[in-house]
């Protein structure tokens, strides 16, 4: 569904990226795992068509968002993707539910149907409680989940999740990446995680380690991956996949 070929992106001058190639398949959770400044944020930026590339590139299906004009990525972005970010981010004027809504009515959704979906997802994130609250109202960790229910709400094809779990206890890390990759799969949804925290990954199904900008290359560039098993990932249309990690073991 997602496919990077040999990108290349550096930031005024400092390389981030120093040709990376993967793949992700529909359905699937990829970690994305690397310490401080190995190019974790920049990889998803140009997945998901925030960052152009400045070499290689970069498929969503059949589209190539590396020739894409700006608009057009912007586009793609809004129609197609979804982000949650290290923090929350919500608007401070508009409760839980407004701001879960908002993505929906900006896409076309009426209200009342949009008013449904928000309390629907504000449910499954455990926050229905906080819907008629304003983030300054809420702990960090229900900011969170009210994010990411945001996020999930429109349902977007891919799910790009920044360091999701960054700012919160680790209580609730495991918490939230649960709620997240749980969400994720059981509405079908493809998703990409950036963690600082290798052991994080476990919730995933399956990792690529970035190092200075470059993922380990492959044993057999030809060689394809078992899906993991507790995931029904189809594999119809999929190019072989890169820089792959064996799939980590499901969550408890
Ligand atoms: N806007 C920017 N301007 C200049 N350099 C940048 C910018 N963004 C990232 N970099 C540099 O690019 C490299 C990769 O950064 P990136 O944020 O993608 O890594 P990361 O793995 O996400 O790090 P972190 O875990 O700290 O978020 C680093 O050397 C970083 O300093």
């Amino acid at each position: 569904m997602l496919r990077a070929s040999g990108v290349v992106k550096s930031h005024d001058g400092t390389p981030a990226l120093r040709g990376v190639s993967l793949a992700v398949r529909k359905g699937e959770v990829l970690a994305v795992t690397g310490p401080r400044g190995s190019g974790k944020t920049t990889l998803l930026g140009c997945l998901s068509g925030q960052l152009p590339v400045d070499e290689g590139e970069v498929w969503f299906n059949d589209l190539p968002l590396h020739t894409l004009s700006r608009a057009d990525r912007e586009r793609l972005r809004r129609e197609q993707f979804g982000w949650v970010g290290s923090q929350p981010d919500l608007i401070p004027e508009l409760t839980a539910a407004e701001n879960v809504a908002l993505p929906l009515l900006l896409a076309g959704t009426g209200r009342k149907a949009a008013r449904i979906a928000a309390a629907e997802w504000l449910e499954r994130l455990d926050v229905a409680d906080c819907a008629r609250r304003r983030p300054a109202e809420l702990i960090q960790s229900q900011r969170q989940r009210i994010a990411v229910a945001r996020a999930l709400a429109p349902m977007p094809a891919v799910v790009f999740a920044d360091d999701p779990v960054a700012p919160l206890h680790r209580a609730n890390q495991e918490q939230v990446l649960r709620v997240l990759t749980t969400a994720a799969r059981s509405h079908g949804l493809t998703m990409v995680l950036a963690l600082h925290e290798p052991a994080q990954a476990r919730h995933a199904d399956r990792t690529v380690a970035l190092l200075d900008g470059q993922a380990p290359a492959p044993a057999d560039p030809a060689a394809k991956p078992a899906p993991a098993a507790d995931t029904d990932v189809p594999d119809s249309t999929d190019a072989p996949l890169a820089a792959t990690a064996p799939a980590a073991a499901a969550p408890a």
